[in-house]
């Protein structure tokens, strides 16, 4: 692939820029593990859990899907529940704190190759944009330091907002290639989730790069991404 075809690059953030989607896997077996152990016939969390049914999605998305993969039903509760009660959003509430607290207890720092790569891009009169379902994205992306360098932030607070359909529809891509003004087909989507992959898919993008951070190429590129790199390292001078 060759940069010069394009004119946008619409990256997610957890596990792309980030290594944040450890965190969120964290944050999130803190949350699964004790729940289910606490409950008859259930088989222990796993890291295939989170890969299947958690990772790339809202967070109300993640603990739906995730409890109906497990033929189980909660009531969905409302914002202000306590996060100790059982209901879908207090589930949702449990897991940011955990995931608030690691952030507060540990410095996010972007990965080296993902810093090289945005900065080489910038430098280079690309116009670069976040499309994360995260919430947490604007503290996670400020932390960075390369925040300054991306035009526009669609979050997982734009898309509830706005009310725009999450990851794996392509919504919050055109969303955010619109705002740059920039035509689809000469937008690149990066991504490391199988549901974002999906939703770069859909758009009419001009190509989807997969990361694979433990996914797998073979499912990233069974979701529909163009190319697949470990590390956006391999992207810098392409
Ligand atoms: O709970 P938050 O911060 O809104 O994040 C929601 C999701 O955001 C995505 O970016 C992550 O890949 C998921 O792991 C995470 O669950």
């Amino acid at each position: 692939m060759t940069w010069s075809n394009y004119r946008a690059i619409l990256f997610d953030l957890d596990g792309v820029i980030t290594p944040t989607a450890e965190v969120h896997m964290r944050a999130w077996r803190q949350v699964f593990e004790p729940f289910l152990t606490g409950l008859p016939d259930q088989e222990p969390y796993t890291e295939h859990d989170y890969f299947t049914h958690i990772d790339g999605k809202a967070r109300i998305d993640g603990v739906r899907d995730l409890l109906a993969s497990r033929g189980l039903v909660l009531p969905e509760g409302s914002p202000d529940d306590d996060p100790a009660s059982e209901t879908v959003v207090s589930l949702g509430n449990r897991k940011n704190q955990a995931f608030r607290q690691i952030i507060t207890d540990e410095r996010i720092r972007p990965y080296p190759g993902s810093e090289e790569l945005v900065r080489e891009l910038a430098a280079a009169g690309f116009r670069l944009a976040i499309v994360s379902s995260s919430r947490n994205a604007r503290v996670v992306l400020e932390s960075t330091g390369l925040a300054d360098l991306f035009e526009v932030v669609v979050d997982g607070e734009v898309v509830a907002h706005d009310d725009i359909e999450g990851k794996p529809a392509p919504d919050a891509f055109k969303h955010a290639a619109a705002l740059l003004g920039v035509p689809e087909n000469v937008c690149v989507v990066v991504e490391d989730a199988t549901v974002g992959v999906e939703a770069g898919a859909a758009g009419g993008f001009g190509l989807v790069i997969g990361v694979d951070r433990g996914t797998g190429a073979d499912a990233l590129l069974a979701a529909g991404a163009d190319l697949v790199v470990t590390d956006l390292s391999e992207l810098v001078g392409a």
